[in-house]
């Protein structure tokens, strides 16, 4: 479904504008994501995790390669797909307007696509789908906890019916014990609705425990991909640090 061939991506540093200053972020990442598929992204603080999700959002432009949604280029597929595409980032309290109700956050992408009608039914259901009740409808983001309000925000993700779902360090914020139900939801979200995940974390665990296989970002490159059945077998230092914690942890 989506393929990443040859990617290469850098910014200016602040402030320069000389070419030699620039910051190579990712140096020809190449993969794919089947239909139906998870795929795990992981890597360390400033690896270009979240680089590369902007660039497969067309937010951004790569240097350099391409990136197709269904052998289309990212921008055709956009236009003819509408909403088909979405993402749930990390911070879940600046990413909705706190000005809005739990309703307006929500409702805001299809209104925005001039679906106006049963505008509170369709909320509601949405709010069904996350395990909120529809008295969070007229609640503001402020009385939300972290838990409830990533649930809003994954809510208004799938608003617009969408097929592929880049959950950016999506429950990177939450508490330990939150993670686990957020996880249970995106697993029956993804049964569900039929949908293809980019997930991408930095806890091995919840990679382990949502996605088919592995992708190690490091240095600007996908140093080592895997099966998540073979997890163990990886060669990647940073992957093997991971692991050797959660052992640890369990132990
Ligand atoms: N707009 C920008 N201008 C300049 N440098 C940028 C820009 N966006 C990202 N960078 C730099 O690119 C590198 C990768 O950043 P990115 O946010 O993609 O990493 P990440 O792996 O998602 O990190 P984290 O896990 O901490 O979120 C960092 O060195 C960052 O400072």
């Amino acid at each position: 479904m989506l393929k990443v061939q040859n990617v290469y991506k850098s910014y200016s540093k602040a402030g320069s504008l000389f070419r030699k200053d620039q910051i190579q972020v990712l140096s020809g990442i190449s993969f794919e994501i089947e239909e139906g598929e998870c795929v795990g992204l992981i890597g360390e603080s400033g690896s270009g995790k979240s680089t590369l999700s902007r660039l497969i959002m067309d937010l951004e432009k790569p240097d350099k390669g391409l990136i197709t949604l269904e052998d289309e280029s990212i921008q055709v597929w956009k236009k003819k797909n509408q909403g088909q595409i979405s993402v749930v980032f990390q911070d879940y309290t600046s990413s909705v307007n706190p000005r809005f109700t739990v309703e307006q956050v929500i409702t805001e992408p299809m209104m925005i696509r001039g679906k106006q009608e049963h505008i509170k039914t369709k909320a509601t259901q949405l709010l069904d789908r996350v395990n909120l009740s529809s008295q969070f409808l007229n609640r503001y983001p402020h009385e939300l906890s972290g838990g409830q309000l990533q649930r809003v925000c994954i809510a208004r993700a799938i608003s617009t019916k969408p097929r592929f779902v880049i959950l950016d360090e999506a429950i990177s914020s939450l508490d330990v014990s939150i993670q686990a139900q957020i996880l249970d939801l995106l697993k029956e979200l993804k049964t569900d609705l039929n949908l293809t995940y980019l997930f991408i974390a930095h806890d091995l665990q919840a990679v382990a425990s949502l996605c088919d296989k592995v992708l190690f970002l490091y240095k600007g490159k996908i140093e080592e991909r895997l099966p998540i059945t073979e997890l163990a077998r990886t060669e990647n230092e940073y992957a093997k640090k991971l692991l050797s914690s959660v052992i640890a942890f369990e132990a």
